[in-house]
């Protein structure tokens, strides 16, 4: 048995693909390389990797049967939150209709359990935190709506061709594997904690801090960081939790339950960098919910999982050592 995972050249997946490997499961990675990078699907793995989009349902019924896939791990999708607002047909295109097309091609082989990422941006902005599951979903913009819509596709497909889904909601995912060399490489980057190590690594002057005249502590916002190692372990357990249950449709959050405001968060990164990091206020950004919290119990209690580097500075200390070491990300010259 295979665990097929799209996306797997990306952030959260190439973690991912790590942690299932030291796990000893047999792992087939599909990746188009649009924002993902050959080299983070480590070569010590021996992993088979297809640069392939989840698009082409022949070639991915092909590749479920020729290495006997019986569990899919789907991260692959647009994930820029301002892009989806100027361009939401793209992210209607990339995200639904394409899974469409990947769920198309896993009926077809039979393969019918999913491990989906969603993203706490279904919610919008919640009534209370920290949030529950079932608590309201009004997304704010193209890229939440879309991966809500997905969420609703599970329902559907599970109805029709008894395919059992897991929805992983992940709130701001953060920090590096650690020992093995692979991290965050977005380009553009967008996310807070990278573009902070950025000014420590005195590529950027300084950090803009979007907003400090919110409801909060100290008027900035306060989100609630996941080291990628946790979200990792998250996966495999899905997976096994799928394949041991008759699971039907779930969705369940993934955070640590600790809320840290921007300014928090530079704080630490200036105590693990040893950089002043120099910080401006600047406007808020266009549709950022002042708090996103987790309630994480039940992915605790069903899935039994526990976060366990849960510490802000490991997490930024982790993420350190792989920008550090890796100041312009990867080498994607040998593509
Ligand atoms: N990073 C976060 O904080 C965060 C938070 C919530 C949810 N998510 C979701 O988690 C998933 C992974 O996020 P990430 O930060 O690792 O993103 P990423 O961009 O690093 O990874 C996405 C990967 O999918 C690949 N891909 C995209 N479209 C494809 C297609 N049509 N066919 C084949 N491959 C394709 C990309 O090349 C890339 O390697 C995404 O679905 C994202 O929406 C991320
Ligand atoms: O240069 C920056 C970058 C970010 N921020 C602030 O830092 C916080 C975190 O921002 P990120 O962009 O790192 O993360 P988001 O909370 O906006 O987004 C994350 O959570 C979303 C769900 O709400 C989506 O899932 C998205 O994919 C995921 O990255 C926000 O308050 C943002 O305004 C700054 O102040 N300056």
């Amino acid at each position: 048995m295979s665990v097929l995972v799209t996306g797997g050249a990306g952030y959260i997946g190439s973690h991912t693909v790590a942690e299932l490997v030291a796990a000893g499961e047999s792992v087939v990675v599909v990746d188009n390389l649009q924002t993902g990078h050959r080299g983070a699907v480590l070569e010590a793995f021996n992993v088979p990797f297809y640069n392939c989009d989840i698009r082409d349902t022949k070639q991915l019924v092909t590749i479920m049967n020729d290495h006997a896939v019986d569990t899919v791990i789907h991260f692959a999708a647009d994930s820029l939150v301002g892009e989806s607002v100027t361009n939401p047909l793209k992210y209607y295109d990339d995200n639904v209709a394409a899974t469409g097309k990947l769920l198309q091609a896993m009926v077809e082989a039979g393969v019918l359990r999913i491990v989906f990422s969603s993203t706490a941006a279904v919610y919008g902005k919640p009534s209370r935190v920290p949030i529950s599951e079932a608590d309201a979903k009004q997304p704010e913009n193209p890229y939440g709506e879309t991966k809500l819509a997905i969420e609703r596709m599970f329902h559907w497909t599970h109805r029709a061709h008894g395919l059992s889904s897991i929805s992983l909601r992940y709130f701001n995912a953060a920090g590096a594997h650690g020992s093995l060399p692979i991290g965050e490489d977005h380009r553009p980057e967008s996310h807070l904690i990278p573009i902070i190590l950025q000014v420590a690594l005195g590529q950027r002057p300084h950090i803009q801090v979007f907003g400090d005249d919110y409801e909060t502590p100290d008027g900035t916002c306060i989100r609630d960081y996941i080291h990628v190692m946790d979200l990792a372990s998250a996966h495999r357990l899905a997976v096994r939790y799928l394949r041991e249950h008759d699971a039907g449709v779930n969705a369940f959050n993934l955070g640590n339950g600790n809320g840290f405001s921007v300014n928090e968060v530079i704080e630490v990164a200036r105590t693990v960098t040893g950089h002043p990091i120099p910080a401006q206020v600047a406007p808020r950004r266009a549709g950022d919910p002042p708090q996103l919290i987790a309630d994480s119990s039940q992915a605790q209690q069903v899935l039994g999982w526990t976060p366990v580097r849960r510490d802000l500075a490991t997490i930024i200390s982790d993420a350190w050592k792989w920008h550090s070491s890796h100041p312009n990300g990867y080498d994607d010259s040998t593509r």
